[in-house]
């Protein structure tokens, strides 16, 4: 597995038969997916199907559940720090320290990612995102919609070849779901792979996959 996002790049994630459980309920069973490069796939399903719990559990969040995770063909307890090392997880939650500006936000999440970045690449990056004049306003005063785009400012802060995104699209506006779809496009041209949850209606998104989670534990597979 490749590292960068400029180099060739093969790399792989894979859950066999993964399944869980939340009191007494089966949210999933037997499901089987794969991830690689250039890829797309989006989870679908009703509120409480477990679309947050098994992203999660691709991202190395949780460890009840059965089956197993694979990164690059090895099992996922082995090789877990390369992992990590590869992967992005924006939560459902914006993630974002109210107390701090939104400069602030993004230089402790690249120190919490390892990265060591420039001031000069967080305006720009804040710039690209839409809150060009907003940097140093501490995110409490910012609306929901701009605190989603500080989180979403990471995505290009943080080079990483997965991306996990929960509800990524939460309240951004029409214009912001464009430039969102169109980065998440973009990443996948490159050579990364995206795995989201979204109850918007997207645009068509390439080659996207979709695998839809049921009540009772059902599982659809479908591009
Ligand atoms: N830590 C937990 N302990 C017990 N039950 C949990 C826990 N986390 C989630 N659940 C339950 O698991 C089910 C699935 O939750 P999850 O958040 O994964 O659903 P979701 O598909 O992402 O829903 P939504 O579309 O509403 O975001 C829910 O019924 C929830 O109550």
């Amino acid at each position: 597995m490749q590292s960068g996002v400029n180099g060739a790049l093969s790399f792989r994630l894979q859950a066999r038969q993964l399944a869980c459980e939340r009191d007494d309920r089966m949210l999933f069973h037997g499901l089987d997916l794969e991830v690689g490069p250039g890829q797309i796939v989006r989870i679908e399903g009703p509120n409480g199907s477990g679309k947050t719990t098994l992203l999660k559990i691709l991202s190395g969040q949780l460890g009840d559940y059965q089956g197993e995770l694979y990164w690059d063909d090895a099992p996922m307890h082995a090789v877990r720090d390369a992992f990590l090392a590869n992967l992005l997880y924006l939560g459902h939650a914006a993630g974002i320290k109210g107390a701090l500006t939104a400069l602030e936000n993004l230089s402790w999440h690249q120190a919490l990612a390892g990265e060591a970045g420039d001031h000069q690449a967080r305006m720009a990056a804040l710039a690209e995102i839409g809150l060009m004049g907003f940097e140093d306003v501490p995110c409490a005063q910012l609306s929901a919609g701009q605190q989603r785009r500080v989180a979403l400012a990471r995505l290009t802060l943080i080079p990483r070849l997965l991306w996990v995104l929960d509800e990524p699209f939460t309240a951004i506006d029409k214009d912001g779901v464009a430039a969102l779809e169109r980065r998440l496009l973009a990443h996948a041209a490159r050579g990364g792979s995206v795995i989201l949850t979204t109850h918007h209606d997207l645009a068509p998104l390439g080659d996207i996959r979709r695998v839809r989670l049921g009540e009772g534990g059902t599982l659809d597979a479908a591009r």
